[in-house]
């Protein structure tokens, strides 16, 4: 019956757009419903779960949060995603919504095609998918040569093709979403945040609002309860990948490099923007013992902007590990990186 349907939203988004910002400000702001979440992400840093299970709300315990951290939800769906939701149907409290987040190069289609499975579509359905945009990337012209130019390309044929994977992975993101949310509007001035949103009107489906934030602060009234239904939606979300049956990731490269205690954050920083320059990597991100501090230190970077705090000190038998997520498109040069990284 489907008024019994859990309600899941889908958080898509390109590596670093803000999915965990925007979930974290979500379980701070979302008292009134029992949530759990399916986190997608790349390496075994545990990143985002470990931010998520910082917030300690009460309406979303530690139970209720499941990390899979195979990289690409979407290629795994039957290995990892539906034991996942079946786990969590299993709790005694079932929740009352699901926020699944996808990792950055995930594609959301292959997903939302999962909840027409007769075992998944009987218990829940897709509330809406929500794309993260990172406003400055799109300004930058990180991601689509001219997204006017796709819009046409749409409305005339069904599948388009183009060879820049950012560019693609980027564009089925936003086809598929119900809401597009415009983040990082503080790093945009007025006609930058206006092109940008003019910009994303176009790459999605007619009458699909875009909603211009910083920090993911949307109204959790406003995320969930869309009742888009997107598992019945499924030909209108045109996507690049439409005829495989798999898509690889192929395109992209991420490993992980360990590196000693630091002293100085900030060479840290230099270092990694350094090596985000010369290497063109996407995305980084991880904790970092400092040397005589208590706290262990979150550092995270998107292109070469590298942002980092304390986020908590360390637990006392925790392993005081530096280990960094390096991401980037394939051909990377570990090595490289790697040394770049661990020079003292
Ligand atoms: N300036 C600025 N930075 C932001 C904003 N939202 C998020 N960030 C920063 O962007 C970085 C990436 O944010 P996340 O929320 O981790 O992004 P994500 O999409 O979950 O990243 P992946 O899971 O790795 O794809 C972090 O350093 C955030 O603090 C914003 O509105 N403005």
């Amino acid at each position: 019956m489907s008024a019994a349907k859990i309600p899941a939203t889908i958080i898509t988004g390109f590596l670093g757009a803000g999915k965990t910002t925007l979930i974290r400000h979500v379980l701070e702001n979302a008292h009134d419903r029992r949530l759990a979440l399916v986190i997608n992400e790349f390496g075994d840093v545990g990143v985002d779960g470990d931010i998520l299970r910082a917030c300690g709300v009460e309406n979303c315990p530690e139970e209720n949060i499941v990390e899979l951290a195979n990289g690409c939800l979407c290629c795994t769906v039957a290995d990892d995603f539906v034991p996942a939701i079946e786990a969590l149907l299993a709790h005694e409290k079932r929740p009352e919504h699901i926020i699944i987040e996808t990792s950055g190069l995930a594609l959301p289609k292959p997903l939302v095609k999962a909840f027409d499975w007769p075992a998944i579509r009987s218990k829940l359905t897709v509330d809406g998918v929500i794309a993260v945009i990172d406003g400055k990337a799109v300004a930058e012209g990180r991601f689509a040569d001219d997204l006017d130019a796709i819009a046409q390309e749409r409305a005339e044929t069904e599948t388009i093709d183009h060879d820049n994977p950012l560019e693609e992975v980027f564009e089925d993101q936003l086809a598929c979403a119900d809401l597009v949310i415009l983040n990082k509007t503080d790093l945009l001035d007025e006609a930058e945040e206006a092109a940008v949103a003019a910009q994303l009107s176009r790459g999605a489906r007619a009458s699909v609002k875009v909603v211009r934030v910083r920090d993911g602060h949307v109204d959790p009234l406003v995320l969930l309860g869309l009742a888009a239904a997107a598992e019945d939606d499924l030909a209108n979300r045109p996507s690049h990948h439409d005829a495989e049956t798999e898509h690889d990731h192929d395109d992209f490269d991420s490993f992980v490099v360990s590196i000693p205690a630091i002293s100085d954050p900030a060479a840290l920083v230099t270092k990694l923007v350094e090596a985000a320059r010369a290497h063109d990597v996407l995305r980084v991100k991880g904790f970092v013992e400092v040397a005589g501090k208590p706290m262990r230190l979150l550092v995270q970077g998107v292109g070469a902007r590298v942002q980092h705090h304390f986020d908590r000190p360390w637990k006392s038998g925790e392993e005081r590990a530096s280990r960094l997520v390096v991401i980037g498109e394939k051909g990377l040069d570990r090595e490289s990186i790697a040394a770049m990284l661990a020079q003292p």
